[in-house]
C-alpha cells in the first residue's frame, strides 16, 4: 500500500484530499483556509498547511494563493490515488468484480513482438498462463473513462511472472491480468491477459494484451476498432 505513494504522502494527507474532493475538487477549484481545515481535521493550522504542501509536492494538487485563503483543485493523479482508496474500499465490502476497460486498437512500436518470444519470458508464459502466446502484444488506447478505472485491474491479484537475465542484460518483470477480449459486434476471445510490464515506454492510456492466438485475426480487428477487455479476478 504505501509503495504506491509518494514519500510524503500518508494516510493524513490522503484524508486531506479526501476533503478537499468532498468539497467538490474533482469537479474544479474548492477554496480552502488553513484554519477550517485545520479545524475539521481537528489538528494545527500548521499541520494543515504541511500537508497541503506535501499534496502539491506530490502533485497531488495544484494551487493559487488569494488574499483570504487558497483555491485548489485535485489533479489527474491526485483522484487517481483516491481511486485507488475506493477500490480498497469496494473490494473490502463488495469482494471482487469484473473490470472492463474500453479502447480503440493501435499500432504500436513492434517491440512486443521481440519481449514476448524472449526465451525466459515465453517459458513462464506456458508454465503460469498455460498457453504459449501469439509473438505480440495487442496495444489498447484506454478511454479517459477508462484510464481512471485502469486502477479497479490493477487492484486484482495478477500472475507474476518474474524477472530473469541472460549474459548480456537483465529484463524487468511483468504482471498479468487474466482477461476475455470482445469486438463490437459481440465476438470474444479468452484466454487472454493483459500484461503490465515493469518496465515500459507505454504509459497509463495504453494496455498491452496476450493470448495464443493472433487476436486481430480471431476477432478481425484493424486499427482504430473498439474493444472492450474483461478483465477477471483470478480464480486460485
Ligand atoms: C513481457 C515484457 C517484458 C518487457 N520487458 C522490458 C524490459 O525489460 N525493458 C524495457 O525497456 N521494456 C520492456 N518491455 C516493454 C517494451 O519495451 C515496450 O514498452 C512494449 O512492450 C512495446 O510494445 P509495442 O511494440 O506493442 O508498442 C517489456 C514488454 C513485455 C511485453
Ligand atoms: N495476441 C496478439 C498479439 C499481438 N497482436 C498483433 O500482432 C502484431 C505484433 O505485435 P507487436 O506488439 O510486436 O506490435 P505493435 O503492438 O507494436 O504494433 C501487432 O499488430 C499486434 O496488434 C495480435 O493481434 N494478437
Ligand atoms: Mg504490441
Amino acid at each position: 500500500m504505501a509503495q504506491r505513494m509518494d514519500a510524503d504522502v500518508g494516510y493524513d494527507e490522503l484524508a486531506v484530499l479526501k476533503l478537499l474532493a468532498l468539497d467538490g475538487g474533482l469537479r474544479g477549484e474548492v477554496k480552502v483556509s488553513c484554519s477550517d481545515l485545520a479545524g475539521r481535521l481537528d489538528a494545527s493550522n500548521q499541520t494543515a498547511s504541511r500537508r497541503l504542501q506535501a499534496l502539491e509536492d506530490a502533485g497531488f494538487v495544484e494551487r493559487d494563493l488569494v488574499t483570504d485563503g487558497q483555491l485548489v483543485d485535485i489533479t489527474d493523479a491526485g483522484e487517481r490515488a483516491l481511486q485507488h482508496e475506493y477500490e480498497d474500499y469496494r473490494r473490502i465490502f463488495d469482494g471482487p468484480t469484473d473490470v472492463t476497460l474500453h479502447g480503440t486498437v493501435t499500432g504500436g512500436m513492434g517491440e512486443g513482438r521481440h519481449y514476448i518470444s524472449l526465451s525466459g519470458y515465453n517459458r513462464q508464459f506456458n508454465e503460469k498462463l498455460g498457453y504459449d502466446p501469439y509473438p505480440g502484444t495487442l496495444n489498447v488506447e484506454l478511454t479517459e473513462q477508462s484510464r481512471r478505472e485502469r486502477a479497479a485491474m490493477e487492484r486484482l491479484d495478477a500472475v507474476p511472472i518474474d524477472a530473469w537475465e541472460d549474459e548480456e542484460r537483465t529484463y524487468g518483470s511483468a504482471s498479468c491480468y487474466p482477461c476475455t477480449v470482445e469486438n463490437t459486434e459481440g465476438d470474444a476471445f479468452a484466454p487472454a491477459h493483459v500484461i503490465v510490464p515493469d518496465r515500459t515506454h507505454h504509459d497509463e492510456s495504453k494496455l498491452e494484451i496476450i493470448a495464443p492466438e493472433k487476436l486481430r485475426d480471431e476477432l478481425g480487428l484493424v486499427d482504430d476498432d473498439t474493444v472492450a477487455v474483461r478483465v477477471t479476478p483470478r480464480e486460485d
